[in-house]
């Protein structure tokens, strides 16, 4: 069998396709999409469909499908984050880049001028670098920060352990290559756990939320809200909106799938934010139904590196019209003209997917 160090595909593959430990998480999210029915309805009128167009904190947006934030793309293109910001404008949509990005947060600005885009956060230890790249952000055209709450530490991933995961020379962190650096120690294990031990501020906790405000006027969105406890907590420390997600599986194994626990965080917020959406999205109608249990946006993680690793800027434009098209289909079949109309009623055992069902004795 090939080793990471012959095969360095293989040690990107892993980086992106794996989860955390075991990866229940991660294998049980098709089955939980799966268990969610949709309601057919009969004789909607298909020429009155009116399209996907929706907003995300009231900007438009063509479609709710969007771009989330996921690291390196470099490894896979040697465009990066600036082909994955383009297939983003080919199609109308958000992408949320990465702290981790290759190309740099201007960089990609430049690389797609008019897109609708915001940047994911991780914090830094130190202020004066939190207060720059929020500066640097607002001064770019970002129109939210996205503040990723579930990685107080990093997931136990195996497979990077394993494979001695680094980033290959001459492969920079374009975002943050000014505070940091790629050397890795030659520690035993993977070499993320060291880049992020190195820079991110695992003491940053609600109280530092509050901070931020200070810090900058951009939309703060907490990303990785996984109860309605936290979700109701995300709205007393004054969030923007919450992004349900469980990190595509690869921070603590055997929790629920997100979509396990969107109807929960969307009680959570009574209404007050909105709610984004994550995790397994792979079809239109995982799309739909994430929709119809309150969410106004979904984000797709990995099927967007398949598409930008095969085919560059036209691989991830394609995976986005693909899943569009897709959801259009199951719109017009569940008698849905526009996203206003996806509601809860297109789902059949939404039950399935509150905390009560896991206690009924049914
Ligand atoms: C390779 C990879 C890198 C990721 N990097 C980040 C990151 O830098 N910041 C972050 O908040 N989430 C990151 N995520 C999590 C995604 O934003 C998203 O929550 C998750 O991938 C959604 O699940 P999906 O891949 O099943 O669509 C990453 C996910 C993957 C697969
Ligand atoms: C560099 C990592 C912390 C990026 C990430 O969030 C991930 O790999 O899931």
């Amino acid at each position: 069998m090939w080793g990471a160090k012959d095969n360095p595909k293989k040690m990107f593959h892993d980086y992106y396709q794996s989860g955390a430990e075991g990866e229940h998480t991660l294998n049980t999210t098709r089955d939980a999409f799966n268990s969610i029915k949709l309601k057919a309805r009969a004789l909607g009128d298909a020429d009155a469909f009116k399209g996907t167009e929706t907003t995300f904190l009231g900007h438009k947006i063509a479609s709710p499908i969007c771009l989330a934030p996921t690291a390196f793309h470099m490894l896979v293109n040697p465009e990066g984050e600036c082909a994955t910001a383009r297939a983003a404008a080919g199609t109308k949509t958000l992408q949320c880049l990465s702290t981790w990005s290759n190309c740099s947060l201007e960089e990609v600005a430049e690389a797609a001028p008019d897109n609708l885009r915001i940047l994911q956060c991780y914090f830094s230890r130190s202020d004066e670098v939190n207060k720059d790249i929020f500066e640097r952000a607002e001064k770019a055209g970002y129109k939210a920060l996205a503040v990723t709450v579930d990685t107080q530490i990093l997931g136990n991933r195996e497979a990077d352990a394993e494979n001695k995961f680094s980033l290959p020379k001459g492969i920079k962190m374009g975002t943050i290559a000014k505070y940091t650096s790629t050397h890795v120690t030659g520690v035993e294990g993977s070499g993320l756990d060291e880049y992020v031990r190195k820079y991110k501020h695992n003491g940053f906790t609600w109280k530092d939320i509050l901070k931020i405000r200070q810090f900058t006027s951009l939309p703060i969105i907490l990303k990785g809200i996984q109860c309605k406890e936290d979700a109701a907590k995300a709205v007393e420390y004054g969030a923007d909106a919450i992004w349900v997600s469980n990190h595509g599986a690869r921070q603590l194994d055997t929790t629920p799938a997100s979509i396990e626990v969107l109807e929960e965080c969307v009680q959570g917020v009574d209404g007050k934010i909105e709610v984004y959406f994550d995790g397994g999205v792979r079809r239109g109608t995982d799309v739909l139904k994430a929709l119809a249990l309150g969410a106004s946006a979904v984000f797709i993680g990995r099927p967007q590196l398949w598409g930008l690793a095969i085919d560059g800027q036209k691989g991830v434009e394609d995976v986005l019209k693909i899943l569009n098209s897709e959801l259009q289909r199951s719109m017009i079949l569940t008698d849905c003209q526009e996203v206003k109309d996806i509601t809860k009623e297109r789902v059949i055992h939404s039950a399935y997917c509150s905390p009560k069902y896991l206690t009924a004795k049914i």
